[in-house]
């Protein structure tokens, strides 16, 4: 597991970017295309931002298949749809047609659209392993990554896969992968900045701590692949 700790969100971004540049062009070097879960939430948008302005030209894109960790339950023209944040941000800039791009259809009634992105994953793999080249994280205040909540049982699913959970705190159902599908990847990534996550990133890191149903983000531990996190001082100030 690496940590890496950053004064500026401007390294950090620079960084990041440039990791993800360089992670998908080994993978396009080796194997022709690279699959990249993108995440949600507000943390990803200014390394949207970074990718299209520094790398709009100096990436072959057309060799990038988009996935998304979770979705929310909403309609995709809603503005809390990680999809459309994402197309607003990075697709649309960086010209990515739709075919590479594999949006969770939420007009579907949350059950069907996991199965549906299941099934989406497993035709694009087309019976390889289910492993991803590089997975992109956020954590939420209370240490939920993807939609994997505290205390919902998403968590203690095995399947590496894609499942619909309610989440009660919130009175709404997600479409996420799970844990194991997740640590299949070749590389995972968390994106954590800000006073507000400061908290949770302690108790994360707390190797006495194991109660993964309070931080679902401890159950992120890819099985052969690599663990960064990208953080700023703000939100690694509780950290010891
Ligand atoms: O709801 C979500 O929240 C987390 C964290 O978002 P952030 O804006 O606080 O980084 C995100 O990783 C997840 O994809 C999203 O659906």
């Amino acid at each position: 597991m690496n940590l890496l700790i950053y004064k500026t969100e401007q390294e950090l971004f620079g960084d990041l970017a440039a990791f993800i540049i360089a992670t998908g062009e080994k993978a396009i070097a080796e194997k022709d295309c690279f699959n990249l879960v993108l995440t949600g939430g507000n943390s990803p948008k200014k390394l949207h931002q970074k990718l299209v302005e520094e790398y709009k030209d100096k990436f072959d894109w057309s060799k990038v298949y988009f996935f998304f960790g979770d979705e929310r339950n909403v309609p995709p023209n809603h503005e809390n749809y990680n999809g459309l944040m994402a197309k607003t941000s990075l697709l649309e800039p960086l010209g990515i047609p739709d075919r590479q791009i594999f949006y969770v259809n939420t007009a579907l009634p949350p059950e069907q659209a996991a199965a549906a992105y299941d099934r989406a994953i497993n035709e694009h793999f087309n019976g390889s392993d289910l492993a991803f080249d590089l997975v992109l994280l956020g954590m939420g205040d209370d240490a939920h990554t993807a939609s994997l909540f505290p205390e919902t049982p998403i968590l203690a699913e095995q399947n590496p896969g894609v499942a619909s959970v309610f989440v009660e705190k919130l009175d709404t159902y997600r479409i996420s992968m799970t844990a194991p599908l997740i640590n299949k990847a070749a590389h995972v990534v968390f994106l954590v900045f800000g006073e507000s996550k400061a908290t949770a990133l302690s108790k994360v890191f707390d190797k006495e701590i194991e109660d993964t149903e309070t931080y679902p983000a401890k159950l992120i531990r890819p099985i052969n692949g690599s663990l960064t996190w990208y953080v700023d001082e703000a939100a690694a100030s509780l950290l010891e």
